[in-house]
């Protein structure tokens, strides 16, 4: 571990950078301005083409900005390349560990190039195989594991030099369901047995939902919600969808809620949306204004906020809907540019 830094574990002033490709620039990252704290676990959320792999991989050295700055655990990540490299633990999109290796022997090798004694690799490397369920396939060969089994080898190989900061670039992508949440089961309990700041990406809602305590949701190189998820939620209020069976209707009840106090009211043709704080216990006084009125709903749903909703409200697209399917060979690029 590297020396204690009191200050934040990342700070970046304007960090920008640009790609050219096919003549064309490409602004990844445009202006960030963020705080993290020593501790922290947060995830970077947004639609493919957000940022959030660039911003990871100028955070770890992979990559330098076009302009702007940035300081992991104190130390910046230009100037400071190696004390940065010292200090982090990088978990990318493709596997990190050799395929004819073992497991155990990859995670050993690790400690070494980190300066580990052979005594003191051994050791941190049997921890690890625990820590991490590996138990069972530690001295099978890296190619004969399963997806899931892979990444927690990916993330014991991030781990060997006890890291201060451990940035995980979509940890759970291709895992099947329940391997993710055995996976997010793992993330939570390393970050809170180290105390190490955590900060990783994701596409997914549920696993940011779930994880993090703090949301960065990017979009366009840029960050435009920054909170913990449950504050990114409440601060919508609760969708309470009544439907009707004409147009008419829709109109007047649309008329009638615009009249309800801080509530917002969307149309579709069918059903009416109103936005409000607390949609279980209004809308029993809705339903009852509405029946006054002469319009009563033929459907009701009242659904809590989620992520995608936020995204929704401040971009007008859905999260879900700009998903697509990761191709992983897609973003194995470094070397080159390392050197750009
Ligand atoms: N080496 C590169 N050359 C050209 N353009 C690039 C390069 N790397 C990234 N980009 C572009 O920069 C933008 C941001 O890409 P980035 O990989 O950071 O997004 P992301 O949010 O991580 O997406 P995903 O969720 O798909 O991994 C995209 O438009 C991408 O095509």
């Amino acid at each position: 571990m590297t020396s204690p830094h009191t200050g934040p574990a990342i700070v970046t002033r304007g960090l920008t950078r640009h790609f050219t490709s096919r003549k064309q620039t490409v602004e990844a990252v445009q202006g960030l301005d963020l705080e993290i704290g020593q501790g922290e676990l947060v995830a970077f959320l947004g639609p493919n083409g957000a940022g959030k792999s660039t911003t990871l991989r100028m955070l770890t050295t992979l990559i330098p900005p076009t302009s702007g700055t940035a300081s992991v655990a104190g130390h910046d990540v230009v100037t400071g390349q190696r004390d940065v490299r010292r200090a982090i633990g990088f978990v990318g999109q493709g596997n990190g560990a050799g395929h004819r290796q073992l497991g155990r022997d990859e995670l050993i090798s690790q400690g070494r190039a980190h300066g580990l004694t052979r005594a003191d690799a051994h050791r941190r490397a049997d921890e690890l195989v625990a820590d991490l369920d590996l138990e069972a396939v530690a001295d099978r060969k890296v190619s004969s594991l399963s997806g899931g089994q892979r990444r927690r080898l990916d993330i014991a190989m991030g781990l060997v030099h006890l890291p201060r900061v451990l940035f995980l670039d979509e940890p759970s992508t291709g895992l099947d369901p329940q391997n993710r949440i055995n996976l997010q089961e793992l993330i939570q309990r390393l970050h809170t047995e180290t105390g190490s700041t955590v900060v990783l990406t994701t596409h997914y809602l549920e696993e940011a939902d779930a994880l993090a305590g703090r949301v960065i949701v990017v979009d366009h190189g840029r960050v435009i919600a920054d909170d913990s998820a449950a504050r990114l939620k409440s601060g919508l209020g609760d969708l309470v969808r009544l439907g009707f069976d004409s147009a008419a209707s829709v109109d007047r009840a649309a008329a009638r809620l615009s009249r309800v106090p801080e509530s917002r009211v969307d149309v579709t043709s069918e059903s009416v949306d109103l936005r409000v704080k607390d949609g279980s216990a209004m809308v029993g006084e809705v339903l009852a204004d509405l029946a006054a009125d002469g319009v009563p709903p033929t459907r009701v749903e009242v659904a809590r906020p989620t992520l995608d909703d936020v995204f929704l409200d401040l971009t007008g697209r859905s999260l879900r809907e700009t998903q697509q399917t990761t191709d992983p060979t897609a973003t194995t690029r470094t070397e080159s540019e390392v050197a750009a």
